[in-house]
Formats: structure tokens, C-alpha cells, sequence
């Protein structure tokens, strides 16, 4: 029997390589990818997911998700949080981690928010969220995905970007989130609405 098919919308190709292959095999859904740059408003961090995935339901009309990340410094209660990606365009990871000169506190929370629509508007959108808790360091190692240089999981010694794929995979924010969206799924037989 094929497949159903569920449309993952975003403009970052790193988060669909690592979704494709976080969820890898036996998902009971196909995953195709809608490369879009969806609008994302302010707020907290399931509204901008929850609006962001309407848009996208909006746009291209069939049962999509969406994820948007955040990095949050405990020190700066929680910011930048969901506006990290305009943080890091201006700062890089160098001036990331300066943000927090003179704050003894280098604590921070990477949060995965994904985000479902059935494509049906009567339907709620439905939320999957995982935190990876870590320090915020120099850089170290490859810089080829956002601040993945700068952020140290607790309980490692390896920043993201040190860490072999495999592993970040095993540990990550994006990997809590995907592995309760795959529960969803698999409990549901793949049914998605
Ligand atoms: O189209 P979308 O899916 O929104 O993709 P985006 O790149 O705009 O992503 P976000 O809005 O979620 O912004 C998150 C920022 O954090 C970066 N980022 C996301 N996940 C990351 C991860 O696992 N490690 C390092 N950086 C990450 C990403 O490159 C962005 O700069
Ligand atoms: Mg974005």
C-alpha cells in the first residue's frame, strides 16, 4: 500500500537532512519537503509555531508541519528564543556567546517546536516540543548549521558541532520533538486527520 504523504515546509535544508534522517525507515508516513520561507510573527514560542503552521497550511492546502527552533538563555530569561535566527545573522557565534560577558550563568535551552495541520482549518494544530539542555561555549567545531559550534549539551564535553551526526541525533532537541511526532503517527496508524 503506498504511502500517505505529509508535506514538511521549510527553507533550512540542514533541519530537513536532519529530520529525514531522524525519523528515518519506519515512519508511517512519506515525508515530501515544500522549500518556503514562512512569515514568522512575535511571540512566545508555540504561538509563532502555531501561526507559522497555519500560513503554511494556508499556503499549500494539503497536511503539512512546520518546526521552528529556539535558543534560550537562561541568564537573559529566555531570549533570544524564537528570534535566535536574526541573533545569529547579525552576531555569528562569537558574538552569541559574548552576550553573555558578565553573566556568570552560561546556561541555555535548545527547543524544537513542531508544529501539525491536517489541512483541515477546523482541526486544532497539533504541538511536539524537546529541549536539549546545555552551556553556551566558544566556538568549536564545524559551523555548517547555525550555533550548533557554540552550544555544549549537558553531560558532554562536545559542542553540537563537534559531536558526530549520529550522535547530536540521539540527543537533540529536534530528535525529543520528532520522536513524540512519530509516536503520534505510529499510534495512528499513519491516519492524518
Ligand atoms: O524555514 P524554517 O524552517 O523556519 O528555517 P529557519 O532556518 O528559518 O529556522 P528557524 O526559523 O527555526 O530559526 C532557527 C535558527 O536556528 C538555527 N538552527 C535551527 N536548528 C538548529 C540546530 O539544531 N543547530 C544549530 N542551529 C540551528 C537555524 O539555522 C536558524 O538560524
Ligand atoms: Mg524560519
Amino acid at each position: 500500500m503506498n504511502k500517505r504523504t505529509l508535506t514538511f515546509v521549510t527553507g533550512n535544508v540542514k533541519k530537513l537532512e536532519e529530520v529525514r534522517a531522524i525519523l528515518g525507515n519506519n515512519f508511517p508516513l512519506e515525508v515530501v519537503s515544500h522549500k518556503l520561507d514562512l512569515p514568522e510573527l512575535q511571540g512566545e514560542i508555540n504561538e509563532v509555531s502555531i501561526k507559522k503552521c497555519q500560513e503554511a497550511a494556508r499556503l499549500i492546502n494539503r497536511p503539512v508541519f512546520i518546526e521552528d527552533t529556539s535558543l534560550c538563555f537562561n541568564a537573559l530569561r529566555g531570549l533570544p528564543g524564537p528570534y535566535i535566527k536574526w541573533f545569529l545573522d547579525k552576531l555569528e557565534p562569537e558574538g552569541l556567546h559574548k552576550l553573555l560577558t558578565g553573566w556568570e550563568d552560561k546556561s541555555a535551552e535548545a527547543v524544537c517546536t513542531f508544529a501539525y495541520s491536517s489541512g483541515n482549518s477546523d482541526d486544532d494544530i497539533v504541538i511536539f516540543q524537546g529541549i536539549t539542555k546545555g552551556t553556551i561555549v566558544p566556538p568549536r567545531g564545524s559551523r555548517d548549521f547555525g550555533w550548533d559550534c557554540i552550544f555544549q549539551p549537558y553531560g558532554y564535553d562536545k559542542t553540537y558541532g563537534e559531536l558526530p551526526k549520529e550522535e547530536k541525533n540521539k540527543i537533540s532537541h529536534r530528535y525529543k520533538a520528532l520522536d513524540k511526532l512519530k509516536t503520534y503517527f505510529i499510534e495512528r496508524n499513519g491516519q492524518i486527520s
